[in-house]
């Protein structure tokens, strides 16, 4: 039994249909969180629900297409209105079409921007309001290796993820007073459903080229850093260590 350092904690987990966010939604569950899952596909959803009420999870399913603004604030509030307020919101949904820019499919490009980007900037800002009330809350938000560095065919998808990264760091800087902390995961190559949406077949190769000889994440490796890094005690305040306010911002 692992230890139960998140019990009664909320938690909403986006894209926990599969992948990280999955293995993410049961990592807390393990460690005493009760949590919301939110992805499209709603049997996916039902199953892994399953697992969690065996958690003693008390889970909330909510299926959504988080690639829309309207749809990525209304989680937020569904779980609110669900369990009274929410402490832990991991925005990790993602896609990733991986192609070189001359050949582009910008359809696929701007669904990717809307859902990497504008639809986890909207769930983020809908969760403020509570937090902000009670001082208390955390805001995961999972980038990636491609948030930090670019590689040829892949400029979409890092436009997205250094877009995640940037965010982050503006937002860490505006809610700190409010004691809430904002953390950006950055993975590298996770084993998960995601490198199917690689569009281009060469790319494909390329990609298992970066990682040869590379130790493979599994998903519930990201699930426990991620899972460490909202248990920490309150009163430990990451934001001050990670990124010191200046003195105007004092
Ligand atoms: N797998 C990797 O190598 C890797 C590396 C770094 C970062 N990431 C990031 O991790 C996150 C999770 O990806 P994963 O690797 O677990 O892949 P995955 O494909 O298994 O999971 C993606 C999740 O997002 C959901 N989703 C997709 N489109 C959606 C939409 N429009 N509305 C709601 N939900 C939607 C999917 O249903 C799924 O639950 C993504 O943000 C991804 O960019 C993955």
């Amino acid at each position: 039994m692992s230890q139960q350092r998140l019990k009664d904690r909320i938690a909403l987990v986006t894209g926990a249909s599969s992948g990280i966010g999955e293995a993410t939604a049961l990592e807390l569950a393990r460690q005493g969180a009760k949590v919301a899952i939110v992805a499209r596909r709603r049997e996916r959803l039902e199953a892994l629900s399953r697992q969690l009420e065996s958690l003693g999870a008390e889970p909330l399913v909510l299926v959504a297409d988080l690639s829309d603004e309207h749809q990525a604030q209304r989680v937020v509030k569904d779980t609110e209105a669900h369990y009274g307020r929410l402490d832990i919101l991991v925005n990790n949904a993602g896609v990733m079409y991986l192609e070189p820019v001359a050949e582009a499919d910008l359809g696929r490009w701007r669904r990717m921007l809307e859902l990497n980007v504008l639809g986890l900037i909207a769930s983020t800002q809908a969760a403020l309001a509570g937090m902000r009330a009670r001082r208390d809350g955390h805001i995961v938000n999972v980038s990636s290796v491609a948030g930090r560095f670019a590689n040829p065919n892949g400029g979409g998808y890092s436009a997205t993820k250094f877009g995640v990264v940037a965010f982050s760091e503006a937002l860490r800087r505006e809610v700190y007073k409010d004691n809430i902390r904002v953390t950006v995961i950055e993975p590298g190559m996770v084993a998960t459903e995601l490198r199917e949406h690689i569009a281009h077949a060469p790319t494909r190769e390329m990609v298992e080229g970066w990682t040869t000889g590379m130790r493979q994440l599994q998903s519930q490796d990201v699930a426990e850093v991620i899972a460490f890094c909202v248990s920490r005690p309150a009163h430990v305040n990451i934001n001050e260590v990670l990124m010191r306010p200046t003195d105007q911002e004092r």
